[in-house]
């Protein structure tokens, strides 16, 4: 099965008001181009996401892709993990047009590995029996006061030992080293054919959509709901992946 993908264009033309992003339908055709153009290292986060699942996946737990878009965390989980094992996947997203498409890209490949697929808002979802949890990208969307809670209900969700893997855009708090790596990941959007109205464009249309926070925010908020260890184990410019672990 062929599964059509195409080139983000969307920021492309001069929009007169640039509107708010939104996981929308137009997304949805551009979104594996959008994103492996957008976010340096993404693919090795990915690769990483199956090899900290193999390290760490129990027996007879759940695993869970929050925030999954078209499933592509979801995808590495399920291949890392031996089908004896009595695992099974949730992947949960609030987008219905990425969940409509996410259904297409699971079923083009075969596995035995039981995955269970909702459009759902990640904070309304109960989460138990958890040995991995993946946050891949979408934390930063989520009102900045909802995500202590969140998180705790995570934490509080992970068997002993479970791990939560977090991927976040963060920010430096000060400002020069701020300006430094912004530079690096416009830079990085160049490299990949992105014009500079093209990277304009998509800025406005993430201001107060993508809301990061800094390294240190996510390191205090995972120490204060209890997680034993925390930090980061993957960084490119300024997109990092987390891991912390109960
Ligand atoms: N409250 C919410 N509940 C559930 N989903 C949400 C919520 N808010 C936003 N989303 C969803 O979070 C996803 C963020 S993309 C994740 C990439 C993926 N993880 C990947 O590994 O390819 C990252 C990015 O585009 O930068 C979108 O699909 C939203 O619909
Ligand atoms: O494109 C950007 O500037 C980003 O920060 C990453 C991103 C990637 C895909 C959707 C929204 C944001």
């Amino acid at each position: 099965m062929k599964l059509p993908t195409q080139k983000d264009t969307l920021y492309n033309v001069v929009h007169e008001a640039v509107g708010a992003f939104q996981f929308d339908e137009s997304v949805v055709a551009v979104f594996p181009d959008m994103i492996s153009r957008s976010v340096p290292g993404y693919q090795t986060i990915l690769t990483g996401i199956g090899e900290l699942t193999k390290l760490h996946a129990k027996a007879h737990t759940r695993l869970y892709d929050l925030g999954c878009s078209l499933g592509a965390a979801t995808l590495t989980m399920r291949r890392a993990l031996d089908a004896e094992a009595g695992c099974s996947i949730i992947a949960l997203d609030n987008s219905s047009a990425m969940v409509e498409r996410a259904h297409e890209y699971l079923q083009a490949f075969h596995s035995d590995v039981p995955v269970e697929l909702h459009c759902a808002d990640m904070c309304d979802f109960e989460i138990s029996n958890a040995s991995v949890v993946v946050i891949n990208f979408t934390l930063q969307f989520i009102n900045p006061e909802q995500r202590q809670p969140l998180i705790q209900k995570i934490y509080d969700g992970l068997v002993p030992g479970g791990v939560l893997i977090l991927s976040e855009k963060i920010h430096f708090e000060d400002t020069t080293l701020q300006a430094s790596i912004e530079h690096m990941h416009w830079q990085f959007k160049r490299a990949n054919g992105y014009s500079e109205l093209e990277i304009s464009q998509k800025r406005s249309s993430l201001e107060n959509v993508l809301i990061s926070d800094s390294e240190q925010t996510h390191l205090q908020r995972l120490k204060t709901v209890g997680f034993s260890s925390a930090g980061i184990w993957f960084q490119a410019y300024n997109f990092a992946s987390f891991i912390a672990v109960k």
